[in-house]
C-alpha cells in the first residue's frame, strides 16, 4: 500500500473522543545564526548613529562646522573662536543668568536627561506592565521628546496602538519609583500623545511667608500660595464656592487666612464683607475685627447662615428682572462666608435641630448664592458622604492632605489619583500643601497655601478694619 498508518493512529477509533491534550502545537525551535544577531546589532547601531543628528542638530551642526573649519583655517582659528564663544556664554550666564538658564542651561539639561530615561526606559515599562505583546514580540510606548523645566522633567511619549493614557495613569507609582522622581504625572496632549511629569525637586518644601497685600483685589484671582511650577497659585471666590479638604494639621487655616488678608483692601472699603464661622475659636478668633459678623457658637452659627440666606434671597428678588450678575459695591458687597470645621455645623453638633437649619442653610447658599454675590469658603477634616453630604455643591476644592487614597477623588473628582493627585501622601511635615484641579483643565496642580502667621494676623487686625463689624453672639452655648 503506497499510505501507511503510524502505528499510534491504529489505535485510536474513529468514534472515541480525543483529548484535547492529544495536540500539542510546539513552534519549532530555529537556533539564530550569530552573523544574523550581529547583523541586527550593527543595523540598529546605524539607526542610532543617523538618528542622533536630528535629535541634536545643534550639537552635531557645531561638531561639524568645527571639523569643516579645522580644515579650512587652521586649528589655531578654529580654537581662538571656540575660546571666544566659551566667553560669550560665561558672560551671558554671568549677565543674563535667566535668559542663559532657558536657553541653553534647560536644553543641555534635557539632552542629558532624555540618555536618561533612555537608558531606563524598557526595563521600567517592562516591569511596570505597560509594555505590550503581539504575536510574540514587544511593543513600547516611544520617547518622542525631553524637555526640562527649572523643576521637572517632561518626557513626552508615543503610546502603542490600542493602549489607553489610563494605562499610564494607573502606574504613575511605578514610573516615579522607577525612574527615581518623586512622584508622576499624567498628561494628554492628543490621540496617543501623552506628557509624563517627572518633577526633580520639590520647590514647595520651604515654607511660603505671608504674601503681599495687593493693592487691587481681584476676586476672581486672589493670591494665596505658590504653584510647583514657582508661579502664584490664585483662588476664584467671586462667582464660585470653595471647599478645603484636609486632616487636622494639614494647613486648612493658612488656606482661609491667605484669602482673607488677599482681600484685605477689599474689606476695609466696604465692597467685601466676611462672615466668619469659628466653632473651634481658634482660628478666626483671632481676626475678628476684620470679620462683618462672627459666630463661634452652633446657635450663633445658624442665625449668621440664616441671616445670610434672607439677605441672598433679598438682593434675588431686588435682582430679579433688573440685573443677571453681582458687581461689589459698598451697597451690595460680596459676601464671604467662612466656615471652619463646616462638619460641626453639618454631622458633630448635638442638637439635631440645629445641624438641619445649618445644612438647609449651607445648601441653600451654595446653590443660590453664586450669582447674587455670595460665596462659602469652607473647611472640612474629612470629605465623606456621612459626614458632608453637600460636598458637591461645591464646585471648587482643595485636597490638602488627607488620611485616605480614596478620599482623594472624593475631593478633586473621578480620576484626580490616577492622574498623580496623591493628597494621601503629602508629608505631615509639609502643611500647606495641597492638590487642587484649575479652571479649564483635568490635570491636579500641586501647591502651597502662604503661611499667615499670628503677627501677621496681628498686623493685619491693625493695619485694617473691617467697615462693617457686627459681633453676633449668643451667650450660653458651649461650641
Ligand atoms: N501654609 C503653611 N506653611 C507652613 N506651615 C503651616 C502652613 N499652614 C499651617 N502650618 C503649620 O501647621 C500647623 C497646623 O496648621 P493649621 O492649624 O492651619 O491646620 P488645620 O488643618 O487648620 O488643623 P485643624 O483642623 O486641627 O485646625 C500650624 O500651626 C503651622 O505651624
Amino acid at each position: 500500500m503506497w499510505w501507511s498508518p503510524r502505528p499510534a493512529s491504529q489505535q485510536v477509533s474513529v468514534t472515541t473522543p480525543v483529548p484535547a491534550q492529544a495536540f500539542r502545537f510546539a513552534t519549532p525551535v530555529l537556533p539564530t545564526p550569530v552573523a544574523l544577531i550581529v547583523a541586527r546589532w550593527l543595523a540598529r547601531a546605524l539607526v542610532l548613529v543617523v538618528g542622533l543628528p536630528f535629535r541634536f542638530p545643534v550639537a552635531f551642526a557645531l561638531a561639524g562646522l568645527s571639523v569643516l573649519g579645522v580644515h579650512v583655517f587652521g586649528t589655531v582659528t578654529v580654537a581662538v573662536v571656540w575660546v571666544l564663544v566659551v566667553v560669550g556664554l560665561l558672560v551671558w550666564w554671568w549677565r543674563w543668568p535667566v535668559s542663559f538658564r532657558h536657553c541653553v542651561g534647560l536644553r543641555l539639561l534635557a539632552a542629558w536627561r532624555w540618555w536618561v530615561y533612555a537608558r531606563h526606559w524598557q526595563p521600567v515599562l517592562v516591569v511596570a506592565g505597560l509594555a505590550q505583546t503581539y504575536q510574540e514580540r514587544q511593543y513600547l510606548p516611544r520617547i518622542r521628546k525631553v524637555t526640562c523645566t527649572a523643576w521637572a522633567d517632561r518626557v513626552r511619549v508615543r503610546l502603542v496602538a490600542g493602549t489607553t493614557p489610563a494605562d499610564f495613569e494607573s502606574r504613575v507609582v511605578e514610573l516615579a519609583h522607577g525612574f527615581g522622581a518623586p512622584s508622576c504625572r499624567v498628561m494628554v496632549r492628543g490621540p496617543r500623545d501623552v506628557v509624563l511629569e517627572f518633577p526633580r525637586l520639590d520647590t514647595l518644601a520651604a515654607p511660603i511667608d505671608a504674601l503681599e497685600v495687593p493693592e487691587a483685589v481681584d476676586l476672581g484671582a486672589l493670591p494665596v500660595g505658590l504653584r510647583e511650577d514657582g508661579t502664584l497659585w490664585r483662588l476664584r471666590l467671586h462667582g464660585t464656592h470653595v471647599l478645603v479638604v484636609g486632616v487636622t494639621g494639614s494647613g486648612k487655616g493658612s488656606v482661609l487666612w491667605s484669602a482673607v488678608r488677599a482681600m484685605l483692601p477689599a474689606l476695609e472699603d466696604g465692597t467685601v464683607q466676611v462672615w466668619a464661622v469659628d466653632p473651634k475659636r481658634m482660628e478666626l478668633s483671632y481676626g475678628r475685627s476684620l470679620f462683618a459678623r462672627y459666630a463661634d457658637t452652633g446657635e450663633a452659627a445658624v442665625a449668621l447662615l440664616e441671616d445670610a440666606v434672607a439677605e441672598m434671597q433679598n438682593r434675588a428678588e431686588r435682582y430679579a428682572g433688573h440685573r443677571r450678575s453681582h458687581t461689589p459695591t459698598t451697597e451690595d458687597p460680596f459676601v464671604v462666608m467662612v466656615l471652619d470645621e463646616v462638619a460641626f455645623l453639618t454631622a458633630y453638633h448635638p442638637d439635631r435641630d440645629v445641624r438641619r437649619r445649618a445644612e438647609n442653610a449651607i445648601a441653600t447658599l451654595t446653590s443660590q448664592g453664586r450669582s447674587v454675590g455670595f460665596c462659602v469658603l469652607a473647611a472640612l477634616q474629612d470629605p465623606r458622604k456621612e459626614v458632608m453630604n453637600l460636598r458637591n455643591l461645591f464646585p471648587d476644592k482643595i485636597a490638602l492632605r488627607l488620611d485616605e487614597a480614596a478620599q482623594v477623588d472624593m475631593v478633586l473628582g473621578e480620576g484626580a489619583r490616577d492622574r498623580g493627585a496623591n493628597a494621601h501622601l503629602i508629608d505631615p511635615a509639609l502643611p500647606g500643601v495641597a492638590f487642587v484641579r484649575l479652571e479649564g483643565s483635568p490635570m491636579p496642580v500641586r501647591v502651597r497655601a502662604a503661611y499667615v502667621s499670628d503677627a501677621d494676623i496681628d498686623a493685619m487686625t491693625a493695619d485694617h478694619t473691617s467697615a462693617a463689624t457686627v459681633e453676633l453672639h449668643v451667650v450660653g452655648e458651649a461650641a
